[in-house]
């Protein structure tokens, strides 16, 4: 294999190319605070048994919420700026599906870097992200490792989009626990990246993905 691939030292600013960028410090706090409310009113939602008074209650309440944030509405691909401990500086999308830290259907996935060129991330789901009885959906094991091996090839210096994604569901994996999720760079070749990744219960791969990011090429 070789390794065409270089990484770069300074990944392009989205501004440059148009796009509102908003440093993850400067998200309100009372924004990130609905946010989490609305992930609880998710979950309380999808398990109710309230009898249907307190139900038709709720929804009005829900109403009268949503005509309160209504007017302002953030344009589709805002970004959001990451600065990392050692100070660089990472880039996503402000309502991506998995991580997106104003979005209230991600869980959130939160990573880091691991020290050793890798990234790591924990992470809890609840029953919103079911699938078979008390197991997570493996749709959301498949997204969760599409985020991560995106971005460990981004952190990596060679950002790029999934060509190819490949999952293996190894064991159950159980919804309401402490999921551990770890990926890296193996490879490279002219544009594609390799990389692979795991998602760990208690220490056991209950899932495990590689994929294939090939890096953007964009404008000078
Ligand atoms: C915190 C920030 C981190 C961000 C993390 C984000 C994580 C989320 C990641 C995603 O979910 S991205 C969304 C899902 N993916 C897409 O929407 C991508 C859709 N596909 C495309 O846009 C294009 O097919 C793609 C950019 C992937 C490739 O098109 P290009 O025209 O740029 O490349 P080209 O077709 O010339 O292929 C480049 C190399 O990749 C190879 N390739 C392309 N598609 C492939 C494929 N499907 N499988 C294997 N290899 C593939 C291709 O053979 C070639 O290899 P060689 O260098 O060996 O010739």
């Amino acid at each position: 294999m070789t390794v065409d691939a270089q990484p770069v030292t300074e990944l392009p600013d989205p501004a440059d190319y148009g796009f509102t960028v908003v440093p993850e410090e400067e998200i309100p706090a009372e924004l990130a605070s609905l946010v989490e409310r609305v992930r609880s009113l998710m979950d309380a939602a999808a398990h109710t048994e309230a009898p249907p008074e307190a139900l038709a209650a709720a929804a009005d309440a829900v109403a009268k919420a949503e005509e309160l944030i209504q007017g302002g509405r953030r344009q589709l691909g805002a970004m959001v700026r990451y600065t990392y401990p050692d100070g660089s500086i990472e880039y996503g999308t402000i309502t991506n599906g998995v991580s997106g830290p104003v979005n209230p259907l991600a869980p959130p996935l939160l990573l880091e870097k691991d020290g050793e060129g890798g990234i790591r991330g924990e992470v809890l789901l609840n029953g919103l992200y079911q699938g078979p009885p008390g197991l997570v959906h493996g749709g959301w094991l498949a997204a969760l490792l599409d985020q991560a091996l995106g971005t460990a090839s981004s952190v990596a210096g060679m950002p790029g989009l999934t060509a190819n994604l490949d999952v293996n569901y190894r064991d159950p994996t159980p919804l309401n626990v402490p999921l551990e999720i770890s990926a890296r760079v193996t490879g490279t070749e002219r544009r594609k990246v390799f990389v692979s990744g795991e998602i760990r219960h208690g220490g056991k791969v209950t899932a495990e993905g590689t994929a294939i990011m090939v890096r953007l090429s964009l404008p000078e």
